[in-house]
């Protein structure tokens, strides 16, 4: 069992005059393997930043809080450690990675966070059934990570990684944006065989309802002004879709 925890977490961007803006005014969540959270929220509510502080992103400066994974004190990590440590994020724009092909950049990443390189027969096997159930072409292993893969195409690859890497706790960044009917049910199906291992915490940033029809959450937060003004269970993100943000407004940071 693991247990990632965000407590009173303040950060700023780091703007490129050196200023910084305050972003996350005090954020506090725990998530246990095996629990989903959804977190729902305005554009430019810091939910991205919350996702990219908790991996290590350089732009954002922490201000305040901590935050804990089994214990372990994450904000003195670097980014490697963090990966290391079980820490994955699913980004909402996946970099393209020229030069280096999707099987050997998993390969890698495999062999970097179990500390030893997975044997090569099994791993082949492995590969190539996550690709499958991704319904994902065997050519992809060959292609660059990312380069002219189509928004769909990466968001798959994502969820790749995250089915081959089984973190103990993932972040995914509006994983469902730019999905089509069918590859939003391929990549919810193979989110919620993660999240079936119980070994995962997920936290799932969206903006939409319809992800949470495939991946049923089990608690609902509403992010906004830099901070969770409300949670609940997947109800709440019904009632959000139905009544927007709106009786929000106001809030500050
Ligand atoms: N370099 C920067 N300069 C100024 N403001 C910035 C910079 N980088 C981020 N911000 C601001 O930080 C705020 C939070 O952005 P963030 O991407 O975390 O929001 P979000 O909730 O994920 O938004 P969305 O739902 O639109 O993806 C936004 O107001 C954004 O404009």
């Amino acid at each position: 069992m693991s247990t990632l925890e965000i407590r009173d977490l303040q950060v700023s961007v780091k703007l490129p005059e050196g200023e910084l803006k305050p972003i996350l005014a005090g954020v506090d969540l725990t998530v246990k393997s095996g629990e989903t959270h959804a977190i729902m929220g305005p554009n430019g509510s810091g939910k991205s930043t919350l996702a990219y502080s908790i991996a290590g992103h350089p732009k954002y400066e922490i201000t305040g809080g901590t935050v804990h994974l089994d214990g372990e004190n994450v904000l003195d990590m670097t980014v490697d450690e963090r990966a290391r440590a079980g820490l994955f994020l699913a980004m909402q724009y996946p970099v393209e990675v020229p030069g280096v092909s999707v099987a050997n950049f998993l390969r890698t990443a495999k062999t970097a966070i179990d500390g030893e390189a997975p044997k090569l027969r099994t791993w082949a096997g492995e590969l190539r059934g996550a690709m499958e159930k991704l319904q994902m072409d065997p050519s992809f292993a060959q292609r660059n990570v990312n380069e002219g893969f189509s928004g769909g195409e990466k968001k798959r690859h994502e969820i790749m990684q995250l089915e081959l890497l089984k973190p103990k706790m993932a972040i995914l960044d509006e994983t469902d944006s730019g999905l089509d009917i069918d590859a939003l049910r391929i990549v919810s199906e193979g989110v919620n065989r993660v999240r079936e291992t119980g070994d995962t915490g997920l936290l799932l940033i969206t903006h939409y309802t319809r992800i949470l029809r495939y991946i049923k959450p089990d608690f609902v937060h509403v992010f906004v002004a830099g901070k969770i003004v409300q949670e609940g269970g997947p109800e709440l993100a019904e009632q959000l879709e139905a009544e927007g943000y709106e009786r929000y407004v106001g809030t500050r940071v």
